[in-house]
């Protein structure tokens, strides 16, 4: 009986919770660096499910860069990353979408269907919902700043109670243009902006932003995140991470926070208890 009533108790305290985000769209950034064991994975979609069952409005824009990497890897093709962010050649295009659209995409989805979501995957070439232009060509390659999301595509998706699963490739506005690869977390603020989304969650593979002596920092404003990046405090693909999350706050979404996406169920923690994990971004 006392064990009943403490499960009771526990649904009693997210209460507040899911009434605050009941109808809510909330982003989930799935780094590739949280997708590692099975176990993980089956956890994640749990999560999901909850959110989904509970009436908040999953979305997740999925990574891969470290199941690219791999595979470009096993080609003998090299990888080469300039701020974070990966230079796409033609034949790097290639692999990375298969990876991302192909593998990655099908796999979230299969396994979130598979726990009783409705989720549907889609890429930014898909009704060309996410267009690009080149960062800069002649640095980067393919690899797109987002010119524009039209949400109707994913807010219909919503509508219809599904869960929309974002493979983060843009197509060009010329006729026959390959796409763009787009760095995962701008991918994912950029849509959250785009459909009003309450809140977006960075799922990676530290306990959040550290600083130097490897301490969790539990908020960051935009000063704070500056100085950081300019001593090198945060660098490689923490930098996209902490301008996603300054894009999505300046563009209207409520709250954006990067957190361990290794830890068992940290999402839920991050949006039903009242401690939250990781580090929040605010301006
Ligand atoms: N200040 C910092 N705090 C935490 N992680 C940092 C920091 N600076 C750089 N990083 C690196 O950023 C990585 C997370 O980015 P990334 O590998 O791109 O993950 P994801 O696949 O989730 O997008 C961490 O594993 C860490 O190596
Ligand atoms: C332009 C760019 O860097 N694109 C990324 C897309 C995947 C990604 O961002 O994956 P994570 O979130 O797991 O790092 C890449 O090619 O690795």
């Amino acid at each position: 009986m006392k064990k009943k009533i403490e499960t009771v108790k526990t649904l009693l305290d997210a209460l507040p919770f899911i009434k605050e985000f009941r109808d809510e769209i909330v982003v989930i950034k799935y780094g590739g660096s949280a997708q590692t064991s099975a176990q993980l994975k089956e956890k994640f979609a749990e999560d999901i499910l909850l959110m989904y069952l509970v009436g908040i409005k999953p979305v997740i824009v999925h990574g891969g860069g470290s199941k690219i990497t791999e595979m470009l890897d096993a080609l003998n093709i090299e990888s080469k990353f300039i701020e974070g962010q990966r230079v796409t050649t033609k034949e790097v295009m290639r692999i990375a979408e298969m990876i991302l659209s192909g593998e990655i995409n099908k796999e979230i989805v299969s396994l979130l269907n598979s726990h009783g979501a409705k989720a549907i995957g889609v890429s930014g070439k898909d009704a060309h919902f996410i267009t690009a232009k080149a960062k800069d060509f002649a640095k980067w390659g393919l690899t797109g700043n987002i010119n524009a999301v039209k949400p109707i595509v994913i807010t219909k998706l919503i509508a219809d109670n599904f869960v929309p699963v974002i493979a983060p490739i843009a197509a060009g506005e010329e006729m026959g243009h390959p796409g763009f690869n787009i760095n995962a977390d701008l991918c994912a603020s950029y849509v959250a902006k785009a459909i009003g989304a309450n809140k977006i969650i960075f799922l990676t593979d530290t306990p959040g932003v550290l600083n130097k002596d490897k301490e969790l920092l539990e908020t960051l404003t935009r000063d704070e995140i500056e100085v950081l990046k300019s001593d090198g405090t945060i660098h490689g693909g923490m930098v996209p991470k902490v301008d996603a999350c300054l894009e999505a706050i300046e563009g209207g979404v409520n709250k954006a926070h990067i957190i361990d996406g290794r830890i068992e169920h940290s999402m839920l923690l991050e949006l039903f208890t009242t401690e939250g994990v990781g580090t929040q971004i605010i301006l």
